[in-house]
């Protein structure tokens, strides 16, 4: 039995809403106490269903609080009629994850069902050890991200094209791909980087080769599409690919047939295609250096993984889970306020391969012990006096957050507030719930916080 919450709007009337719910019991759907009026408890973890009566401004309103931010899954199902388009679009804006009609058909309650079984699958996954060890993050963003991955994953055997910049984990998120994809009795995951292949002996690394194809083939050999067969292949940096060769992979990559060089049969091969690139790969198609229809096939589903810059609350603990990476021996050391701060005042261009690094320097000037402090920065990477004013840093750190929630309809009332209690939240979390350490890293005083925190605890009981 899936649990979710049923929240009402609009005025259905207490017969229909206990038909409704009987609709949804039937196919599996228990319901828990519905969240109540226009909260933030609403963000809670646990997915929802809102049934509305009209897409108006305070349903729109509603689904944004509702859906907290992405972090938690909305169905809105209207009762009435059939939301049209634009009205769907809006709804899916404000942040809903479908958008349905109940009258629509009888079968409205199971498509709820099979939406909420999918994601509760996508939720274990989210939750579990090889998730979580293998692509680190917080974030919404980057949970997002994970979620859309791990559907792709588990869900389909599509090619996949993974986009973002050097350093932001695309080869990680094809193993992770490769882990959760369920076929069972795979092969290990095939990676061929595109920029070290020699074109002489590229067709025998791709297709394999017979014995006596060309000087030097003492063997027959297989090559990475038939290594792949039952499994997965990653062309890295996909954009670096000559053009004869890319003309070479249509047809193994459409149909799962190739000849060996030197051979004459056909061969078959069944391998899923995962292609990552920090190229902007339309570009290169418009600019006749990518072929469209390669393009196209291997393009069935694209996942753009964000830089760090565009995701700043995964800055820390991803330093931290490359210092336990580091350390796995010992209980690894932990970073000083300061330190902590020089991670934050930082753009991270080469992303998380950067911040790597920057931890790796760090342990190595490190003498030992369980704190790691400023005399651990390399000294040629220490802030001057003027970074360390710092006026300029919340500007450009804010800027996508801000203009992502502008965009999302998000008015500065609820942008202020939710910074507001991001800072609180995130102060209190790494004082390990110590008010006073909180406070002072807020720069307001113990009392102020205590009473922060019991307007904000009476606020929500109201
Ligand atoms: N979210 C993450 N959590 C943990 N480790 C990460 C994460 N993202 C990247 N890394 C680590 O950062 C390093 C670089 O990642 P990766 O090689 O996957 O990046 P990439 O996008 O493929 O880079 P390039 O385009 O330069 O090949 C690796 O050590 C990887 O394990």
């Amino acid at each position: 039995m899936l649990t979710v919450q049923l929240e009402c709007y609009g005025d259905p009337g207490g017969i229909r809403v206990r038909e409704y719910q009987a609709a949804l019991s039937a196919v599996g759907i228990g319901l828990a106490p519905a969240a109540g009026a226009l909260r933030t408890e609403a963000a809670a973890p646990g997915h929802g269903i809102l049934l509305f009566d009209e897409p108006d401004a305070a349903v729109l309103n509603h689904v944004r609080q509702s859906s907290g931010g992405g972090r938690r899954r909305v169905v809105a199902v209207a009762l009435r009629r059939a939301p049209r388009p634009p009205e769907v679009w809006r709804l899916l804006a404000a942040g809903a994850a479908d958008v349905l009609a109940w009258d629509a058909g009888p079968d409205c309650a199971a498509r709820i069902h099979a939406r909420l079984e999918r994601w509760a699958a996508v939720d274990e996954s989210l939750a579990s050890a090889a998730v979580r060890a293998a692509l680190v993050g917080t974030s919404d963003v980057w949970q997002q991200t994970l979620r859309a991955l791990i559907e792709t994953a588990r869900f389909t055997q599509a090619p996949v094209l993974l986009l973002g910049e050097s350093g932001t984990g695309k080869e990680e998120a094809a193993r992770l791909i490769h882990t959760l994809d369920p076929r069972t009795a795979k092969p290990e995951l095939q990676v061929l980087d595109c920029t070290t292949i020699v074109p002489d002996l590229a067709g025998s690394e791709l297709f394999g080769h017979e014995r006596g194809a060309f000087t030097g083939a003492v063997a027959q050999r297989e090559g990475a599409f038939a290594l792949a067969n039952g499994g997965t292949l990653l062309l890295d940096e996909v954009g670096e690919l000559p053009l004869p060769l890319q003309a070479q992979l249509l047809r193994v990559i459409q149909e799962g047939s190739y000849k060996r060089v030197g051979g004459n049969t056909w061969q078959q091969t069944r391998f899923r295609l995962l292609c990552a690139t920090n190229r902007d790969l339309t570009a290169l198609v418009r600019a006749g250096a990518f072929r469209a229809d390669l393009y196209h096939r291997i393009a069935s589903q694209v996942h753009r993984l964000p830089p760090l810059r565009e995701r700043r609350e995964d800055i820390l603990p991803l330093a931290e889970h490359f210092l336990r990476l580091l350390r796995p021996d010992d209980p690894p050391p932990e970073l000083d306020a300061a330190t902590r701060a020089w991670f934050l005042c930082h753009d991270y261009p080469g992303n998380a391969r950067e911040l790597r690094q920057r931890v790796t320097r760090l342990l190595l000037r490190h003498p030992g012990g369980d704190l790691i402090t400023v005399g651990s920065i390399p000294s040629e990477e220490r802030p001057t006096a003027d970074d360390a004013g710092g006026s300029e840093w919340p500007a450009a750190n804010l800027e996508p957050l801000v203009r992502s929630a502008l965009a999302a309809g998000i008015g500065l009332k609820a942008l202020i507030r939710a910074v507001d209690d991001l800072a609180e939240q995130v102060a209190v979390t790494d004082a390990d719930n110590n008010l006073q350490r909180a406070a002072q890293v807020l720069g307001i005083t113990d009392r102020a916080l205590q009473e922060r925190r019991a307007k904000r605890r009476q606020e929500a009981a109201t």
